[in-house]
Formats: structure tokens, sequence, C-alpha cells
């Protein structure tokens, strides 16, 4: 975990969620706090949000390069703050991560890839709770500037690693999602 940079990305506006979702409480600590918990081992901590927004002791926040236009243009921002080498990148709306999660996709990392992501119990990725290379820069760019959004487009499948097997993760987009 030391040789991963953790990069939590919170730039969101929760307007599914209707209030900051990030500071919305799951048993006694925000999600936020809860995200960077699992994050915690990494020697670079940042924070992709708005200046001033949130302070986590230990987490540098580092500010959008392209503000309000989604997770892709998240990754870029920690990419280009992050020292070379590979990122945990996490949304804030995870409470459910664990260090386990991310030490077994660092496991997984090889040689050729670019990109290490979990694949739900459907065989779908799970983009925002995955590592991906600063080596991806430039193309995470060139596709920010052709207008693309996806994150998913991120990495060259061929250069992703899926790990199928990890512990299902918990997804809050509405109040409802954090249970009764
Ligand atoms: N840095 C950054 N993060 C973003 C941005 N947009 C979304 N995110 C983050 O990406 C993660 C997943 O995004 P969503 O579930 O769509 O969150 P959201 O955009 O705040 O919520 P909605 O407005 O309901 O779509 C969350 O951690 C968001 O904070 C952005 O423009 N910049
Ligand atoms: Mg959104």
């Amino acid at each position: 975990m030391q040789d991963l940079t953790a990069a939590v990305t919170a730039g969101g506006r929760s307007s599914r969620f209707g209030s900051d979702k990030a500071l919305a409480q799951v048993d006694g600590q925000t999600l936020l706090q809860r995200v960077c918990a699992s994050l915690q081992g990494c020697a670079v901590r940042l924070i992709v949000a708005p200046e001033g927004r949130y302070a986590v002791p230990g987490w540098q926040v580092v500010p959008d390069t392209r503000p309000g236009q989604g997770p892709l243009a998240g990754l870029e921002a920690a990419l280009r703050a992050a020292p070379p080498g590979w990122v945990a990148f996490a949304g804030v709306d995870l409470p459910d991560l664990t260090e386990a999660h991310w030490q077994a996709l660092w496991l997984a990392c090889t040689a050729e890839a670019r990109s290490v992501q979990a694949q739900d119990a459907q065989g779908r990725p799970q983009p925002l709770a995955a590592l991906y290379h600063t080596g991806l820069l430039p193309r995470v760019t060139a596709l920010l500037d052709s207008g693309e959004r996806r994150l998913r487009l991120a990495a060259p499948p061929e250069n992703t690693v899926l790990m199928p097997g990890l512990p299902p993760l918990r997804n809050v987009n509405t109040p409802a999602d954090l249970g009764p």
C-alpha cells in the first residue's frame, strides 16, 4: 500500500442524493472518512475536490482541472498530481471499501497492466474502486479533449486486469442506498 498513491474523487454534485453525500454518515463516520480509512496505508493521499470543501487530516486537496466534468476528469487531476506509478482511485460513495480490496487489486498488477479493476458478480468492472497507472495521463487527457466522459474508457481493455471474486461494493447514489 505504501507504493500506491491514494486519490478519492469527490468533486461531484450529489444531485440524486439531494445533499453532499460525502458527508452522509454510516456507522458514525462520513462516507468520505470511510473511503479514506481504506486507503490510510498509502504514503501519498489526495482528495480531488474544490478547495475548502473538505478537510481530512493527512490528506491533500487537489482541485479539479475540469470542474464538474465527472470522474474521468477527477482521474485526470489525480494522475497529474500523483508521483509516477500506481494510483488507487476511489469514489466517495463506496462505504464498504476496505484495505483488503486495494491489497487484492495491488497483488493482481502485472507488468503490462495500466489498470486493475474488480469485477462484480454480473461481470461488470468497477472503475471507481480501481488502480490506474500515471502513464495513462496522456490518454485520459485526449479522451476528455475529444468530449469523452466515460470513466470505463480510461485504460485500454488489453491493459486492464479484471479481478472477479471480491466482496461486492455498495454504491450510494440516493439516501435509500444507505439502508433502513
Ligand atoms: N473530482 C470530481 N469528482 C467527481 C465529479 N463528478 C462526480 N465525481 C465523483 O465521482 C464519484 C461518482 O459519481 P456520482 O455517483 O455520479 O456522484 P455525483 O456526480 O456527486 O452524483 P450525481 O449528481 O447524483 O450524479 C463520486 O465520488 C463523485 O464525487 C467531478 O466533476 N470531479
Ligand atoms: Mg454524477
